[in-house]
């Protein structure tokens, strides 16, 4: 589809983006497979993220290694994120979190979104910045993300999310045509409610939903 589309192609990932799809999985079990498909996403982030060799002292020798080369932000998008930049978090724990907040509203035939809080550096032109969200859908809500990262002066951003339609890559790389997205799959359907199909449901409220004891 394109080369700046990552898809992570891992029996794993695949079996733990099944049990998000399954209907009847609960949310405790669900909000768990996201954070560990977070960190397989993490992991995959790895590759495209900046390394240097160092020379490291074993009890024994001096060998070669590798440390993170380049500052690392996560921007999580609130609420359904949360456990997937936890995830992301855990592979990736030298990185600095930072979170927005995004109300999604449709008017008439059109999704239109607001950010309306953000706790994030007012300068990340030091950092790689990975904006996390589960679902990428229109696409909106993430243009609006890397429109408030391009405001913070970020010139070096992915995308990491865990479905994504086809017709919202297509809207974000009108956009933002270089952007690199790391995703599980890349569903066909975007529904009349906005809904990509066949999906994972509503990602943030099956995720956050309280669940039985
Ligand atoms: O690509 P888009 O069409 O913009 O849709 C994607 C957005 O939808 C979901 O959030 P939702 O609106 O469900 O909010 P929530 O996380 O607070 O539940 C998801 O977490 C994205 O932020
Ligand atoms: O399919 C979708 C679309 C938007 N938000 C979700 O949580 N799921």
């Amino acid at each position: 589809m394109s080369e700046n589309l990552i898809i992570i192609d891992n029996p794993l990932a695949r079996y733990y983006l099944t049990v998000l799809r399954r209907r009847d999985t609960r949310p405790a079990v669900y909000r768990d497979y996201v954070k560990k498909i977070g960190y397989i996403i993490g992991y995959e982030a790895s590759r495209l993220l900046k390394w240097k060799p160092v020379f490291v002292e074993t009890s024994i020798a001096k060998t070669e290694g590798i440390v993170p080369g380049k500052q690392v932000y996560i921007i999580g998008v609130l609420g359904a994120s949360i456990p997937l930049m936890h995830g992301i978090w855990e592979a990736l724990p030298w990185a600095g979190l930072g979170i927005v907040a995004a109300r999604r509203f449709k008017v008439e035939n059109k999704v239109l979104v607001r950010l309306y809080y953000e706790r994030v550096p007012p300068d990340l032109s030091e950092y790689t910045s990975i904006a996390v969200d589960p679902t990428l859908a229109t696409g909106n809500t993430m243009i609006k993300v890397l429109e408030k990262l391009n405001e913070l002066k970020c010139k070096d951003y992915l995308v990491a999310t865990i479905i994504a339609s086809r017709t919202g890559l297509e809207n974000l790389w009108k956009r933002f045509p270089d952007v690199r997205v790391i995703t599980l799959s890349v569903d066909p359907v975007l529904n009349q409610d906005y809904f990509i199909v066949p999906g994972i449901g509503d990602a943030g409220d099956r995720s956050l939903s309280s669940d039985e004891f």
